[in-house]
């Protein structure tokens, strides 16, 4: 049987952008507290219903199912929500602070949403959704020219937020890698991250080892 192993009680990890049974039990063993399925099509993590539900339904009691959305239509998250077993959900588009409350109230839910980061003018959308939705990721904005608002691999400047107080739970994001994971967690105070580009061997395909190094050094 499937255990998840979280000795210690440190930092929590989040594993974005699972596609394979085996990327389920790389994250489970590695002691992961979250894994996040990403349902947006343009992306090379992008899973469907069928695979979703197949790989949630994988997950041991202990890592929660997170499904990311992005600008989700109700008609849309009615379809996931009643296809996957899920934990969270976490919105990476544009959502208002009102549709969180929407979304929130729909699924019955914690929403995580997320936050772009690149300048000190950014951090105003921070002050909008810290303590108002159930968590903020705090992630880097998308490069130019990306068809992506997340997982591109790409960091922001730490310092922006190392002295920030925060009302509610948050989790940093954006470019981490198991190298420079301790000087994240070290400038930022961050209790939870997550990454996705670092952990893969190819864009869309996750590496157990790389998973495991991850939540090592998490
Ligand atoms: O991962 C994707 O392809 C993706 C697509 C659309 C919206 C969000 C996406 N990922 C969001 C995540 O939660 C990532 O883990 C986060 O942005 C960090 O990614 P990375 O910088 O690649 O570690």
């Amino acid at each position: 049987m499937l255990r998840v192993n979280r000795p210690g009680g440190g930092v929590r990890v989040k594993i974005c952008g699972l596609r394979t049974l085996a990327d389920v039990d790389a994250t489970a063993k590695a002691g992961a507290a979250y894994m996040g399925l990403v349902f947006f099509p343009k992306s090379p993590r992008h899973v469907d219903i069928d695979l979703a539900r197949t790989l949630a339904m994988a997950a041991p009691v202990g890592l929660a199912k997170v499904a990311l959305l992005v600008n989700p239509d109700d008609e849309t998250l009615d379809h996931v929500l009643d296809q996957v077993p899920l934990d969270m959900i976490q919105l990476h588009g544009s959502e208002t602070p009102e549709r969180l409350a929407e979304v929130r109230a729909r699924s019955g839910l914690p929403v995580m949403k997320a936050v772009g980061i690149r300048t000190a003018e950014d951090l105003a959308q921070l002050d909008q959704f810290d303590g108002v939705a159930d968590q903020v990721l705090v992630d880097a904005k998308p490069p130019a020219g990306s068809d992506r608002p997340g997982g591109n691999g790409v960091g922001f400047d730490w310092t922006l937020i190392a002295d920030r107080e925060w009302k509610g739970p948050w989790m940093l994001s954006g470019g981490l890698t198991p190298e420079n994971l301790a000087q994240a967690i070290a400038q930022t105070g961050a209790r939870q991250v997550d990454a996705s580009s670092s952990l893969e061997v190819v864009k869309g395909v996750k590496d157990a080892a790389k998973i495991a190094a991850f939540c090592a050094a998490a």
